[in-house]
């Protein structure tokens, strides 16, 4: 068996916590698809490289709103997709063949299973005979993968996830959406824009559950203009054959569709590590369990990302991993992840950012909260973009001023966003952040600006 200082379990966010610091000791990285992980390959990156154009594709639909003679001929969408994957698959390999020209690290190609304390056993997939390894500390970065309800799996008929509608050979004629998050309201903008009919299905009465109210119930009216929605309803079977689907719903209503992409949630990846043999403990939810310096149960063991975060946030993964490597380097020094004041946004249209609480959550915490809201439309930069349906909502504690939550839909609002998240971080108040900075006249921006000065705290 081969012993490593350092072995690493998945080369997306994991593979961050290797620096020229271990070049004089051995590491091992363990995975077995390609480099970059979910956020190169299938996630982050190409979806927003596909949201993107469907952003250009629509603003040159839009274009006679500006008085500007333009038509729309339509995105070709085997160069959109050669283009973002062309991208996306040469740099997961450069990223790969970067860690395979260091000497100091071994690369190993396979699906890993812990065996005991800091060991683990690699089957390759192709034949090869499997591989044990151990290592004195062992970085667990398995990263989670799309949940699929059973009636979707058991009924044996074709399906797509995030991990396969990116590359698809065309856009459907009628996309049938399972699940209205992230994932739904982003790939719903991007092949609409591209020419497919969209169709969604969610349990619950709006789209983008679990964001501000204001957020989800203005996002919801804006895609029943554009989708077809089936809000409260639950998705029983899928019947039919490959091409012509039939998705039936609890009041046996019938959705017809050619495709069915399911986006219902991740799940972490811990469950196929065989955990219990390495004495590494996990949540009732799955996922391993860490303390704030990301250590597991198990000594030398930790974990990061996905297969252990509650927050599935590449920003997040991001941040343990430099924390893991920090901890790494200084077993008596180490540092804490905290999931607080985690900013996030989905990116379709309209674009929304947000951070802090909600204004269910100022509820639920029985807090003195004002809110203010103020519309794109009604600031300078939003006539210049003839803005209809952006907003920015602050929540700060009545008296003090101190920021509770922020809520922005609209144009660019992933960035705005940052604005409010860094006050919060630092603790400055609403009077502070709006009369302190000078604010950019006539920047979108003022509309957070406006908010502030709104709350009268
Ligand atoms: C469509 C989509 C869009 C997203 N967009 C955003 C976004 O805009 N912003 C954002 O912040 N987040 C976004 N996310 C979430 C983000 O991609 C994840 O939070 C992040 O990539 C998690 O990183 P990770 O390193 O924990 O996992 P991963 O990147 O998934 O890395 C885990 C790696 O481990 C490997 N692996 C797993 N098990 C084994 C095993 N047993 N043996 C060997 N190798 C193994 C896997 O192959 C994988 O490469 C998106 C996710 C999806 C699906
Ligand atoms: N921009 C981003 O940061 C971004 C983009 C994509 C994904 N992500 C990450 O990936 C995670 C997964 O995304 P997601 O969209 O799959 O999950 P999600 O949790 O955002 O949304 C899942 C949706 O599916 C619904 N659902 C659950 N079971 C269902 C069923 N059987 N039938 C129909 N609907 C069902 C839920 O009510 C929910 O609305 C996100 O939570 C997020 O952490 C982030």
């Amino acid at each position: 068996m081969r012993r490593f200082d350092l072995v690493v379990l998945g080369a997306g966010s994991g593979n961050m916590v290797i620096d020229d610091s271990w070049s004089d000791r051995r590491v091992a990285v363990i995975e077995h698809n390609a480099f970059g992980g979910t956020c190169l390959n299938r996630g982050c990156i190409p979806s927003k490289m596909l949201s993107y154009t469907a952003e250009v594709t629509e603003l040159v639909a839009d274009a006679p709103t500006y008085d500007v003679d333009a038509r729309l001929e339509g995105m070709r969408w085997p160069d959109v997709r050669k283009r973002v994957f062309d991208r996306t698959d040469g740099t997961a390999a450069e990223g790969e063949q970067g860690r395979r020209s260091e000497d100091f690290v071994t690369v190993y190609t396979g699906v890993a299973r812990f065996t005991g304390p800091r060991r683990l056993r690699i089957e390759g997939e192709d034949g090869e005979d499997p591989v044990e390894i151990e290592g004195d500390q062992v970085v667990v970065a398995a990263g989670s993968r799309p949940s699929v309800p059973p009636p979707v799996q058991e009924s044996g008929l074709p399906f797509h996830t995030s991990d396969t509608i990116m590359r698809i050979d065309a856009p459907p004629r009628r996309l049938a959406v399972l699940g209205g998050g992230y994932i739904a309201a982003e790939q719903a903008h991007v092949f609409h824009a591209a020419g497919s009919e969209i169709v969604v299905i969610e349990p619950h009465d709006q789209l983008l559950e679990g964001h501000d109210e204001s957020v989800a119930a203005r996002f919801t009216d804006i895609a029943r203009e554009r989708y077809e929605l089936h809000l409260e309803r639950r998705f029983e079977r899928l019947e039919g054959e490959p091409g012509a689907l039939r998705l039936v719903l609890d009041d046996d209503s019938v959705v017809e569709a050619d495709t069915l992409l399911v986006a219902t949630g991740r799940t972490s990846n811990a469950d196929r590590l065989d955990l219990a043999a390495a004495g590494i403990d996990v949540h009732d939810d799955g996922r391993i369990a860490v303390d704030d310096a990301q250590r597991t149960s198990a000594p030398g063991v930790w974990a990061l990302g996905d297969v252990s975060s509650p927050l599935q946030l590449k920003h997040v993964a991001n941040r343990e991993a430099e924390v893991v490597r920090h901890n790494l380097a200084h077993p008596d020094d180490l540092r804490t992840v905290d999931h607080d004041l985690v900013p996030s946004a989905v990116f379709t249209n309209p674009q929304v950012g947000a951070v802090g609480r909600t204004e269910q959550q100022c509820r639920d915490e029985g807090l003195d909260y004002i809110g203010a809201t103020v519309e794109m439309a009604d600031v300078a930069y939003g006539w210049a973009m003839e803005e209809r349906t952006g907003f920015c909502k602050v929540l700060a504690e009545r008296g003090t001023g101190r920021i509770l939550g922020a809520h922005i839909m609209g144009p660019q609002a992933p960035a705005m966003i940052h604005v409010l998240s860094v006050a919060m971080t630092f603790g400055i108040d609403a009077t502070a952040l709006s009369q302190r900075p000078y604010w950019v006249h006539p920047a979108l921006t003022e509309v957070i600006d406006n908010a502030l000065r709104s709350l009268a705290v």
